[in-house]
């Protein structure tokens, strides 16, 4: 099957849901679910070979790792925690902004001597020897903790696997201590718990992933092709302002400098009537300007964007480069 569609994968409820829909909106990819709410199912306004497939974050990510949807949005946390080799099953395109958490090793806020993973596995030797059983980990992360634990060396501990309210396990009695993800850390003040010193296990946020498991037809690349072309160019708009300045002379050092001082390109060639023209890293627009000043300019404006095209679209470069590695 040549012809089969893209598909794309889109959290369908819970807190990335939202912030994913505005991410494609923002480029010119409106994603449409024909039926209403519950339809599973959807579409992207204007591309054609295009599929939207509404999924929880977590079964976006066994999908990623899989290859049964080419592009996704889910949360790094997530695909760690399904494969222990997503680098190469996957690739990791953009992270669009949204969904920061750490997934932590938390304990009971009470064990005052308890601040790192050594004391950790202190702890679980003593409860060996003085309680006979081990330290007891509620979690839904089990992959990820299993790696965590055994690079600090802790071998002697039992996994509790939890789908939900992972930090009300140590009040119940279900178990010693937790492994969740936090953002806040509301949650886990609530429950009486901290982090260990040394226990954020992964930093975590919202990530656009393509899949390389995924079966890539000539119509799914096509699409691709123009999806990530969007995706950059808003990408693109949002890291840079445009600067427009004219210098008392043609001077094309002036653009050479202006890279090596505040990382500024100049997309459309070296000043011609001494007009430049500027792309710059929203943290340097103000040194930028003093900087263009000095250099004899009256006047220089700045002015936001909403896409910055790149005909390398470098996004979609990326995807080709593994695909047919
Ligand atoms: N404070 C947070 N707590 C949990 N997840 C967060 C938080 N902030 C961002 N996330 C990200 O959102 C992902 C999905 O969590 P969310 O709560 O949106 O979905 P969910 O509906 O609970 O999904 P599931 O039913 O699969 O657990 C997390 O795995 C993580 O990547
Ligand atoms: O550090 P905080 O900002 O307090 O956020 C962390 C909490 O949020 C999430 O739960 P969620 O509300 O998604 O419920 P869930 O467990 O049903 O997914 C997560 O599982 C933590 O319990
Ligand atoms: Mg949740």
């Amino acid at each position: 099957m040549t012809d089969a569609p893209l598909l794309l994968a889109v959290p369908s409820k819970g807190r990335l849901q939202e912030n994913a829909m505005g991410f494609f909106a923002r480029a010119g990819l409106p994603l449409v679910q024909s039926r209403g709410a519950r339809d599973y199912r959807g579409a992207i306004a204007g591309v054609a070979g295009a599929e939207v497939a509404f999924l929880s974050a977590s079964e976006i990510a066994s999908s990623l790792g899989q290859g049964t949807v080419h592009l996704g949005i889910t949360g790094e946390d997530l695909l760690r925690e399904d494969m222990d080799d997503a680098d190469a099953r996957l690739l990791f395109l953009e992270k669009p902004g949204f969904g920061p958490a750490n997934v932590v090793v938390a304990v009971p806020a009470a064990w005052i001597d308890v601040r790192d993973m050594a004391d950790l596995d202190d702890v679980a030797t003593h409860l060996r020897a003085k309680r006979g059983r081990p330290l007891r980990v509620a979690t839904k992360y089990v992959n990820l903790t299993r790696g965590f634990f055994a690079r600090h060396g802790i071998v002697d501990y039992r996994i509790v696997e939890s789908a939900g309210a992972t930090e009300g396990a140590p009040a119940a009695g279900a178990a010693d201590i937790i492994v969740d993800i936090t953002t806040t850390g509301a949650t886990l003040a609530a429950n009486a718990l901290k982090i260990l010193d040394d226990g954020i296990m992964l930093k975590s946020e919202a990530n656009l992933v393509a899949s390389l498991q995924a079966d890539w037809s000539q119509t799914a690349r096509e699409a691709a092709r123009t999806i990530l072309a969007r995706l950059g160019a808003a990408a693109r708009a949002r890291a840079v302002k445009e600067v427009h300045a004219r210098l008392p002379i043609d001077d094309g050092a002036v653009s050479v400098e202006a890279a090596d001082r505040f990382g500024a390109t100049a997309p459309f060639g070296a000043p011609e009537g001494g007009l430049l023209v500027l792309h710059v890293p929203n943290a340097q627009v103000y040194a930028l300007a003093d900087w263009l000043m000095n250099k004899g300019a009256e006047a220089v404006s700045v002015a936001a964007l909403d896409e910055v095209f790149d005909a390398r679209n470098p996004l979609w470069q990326r995807l080709v480069a593994r695909l047919n590695g």
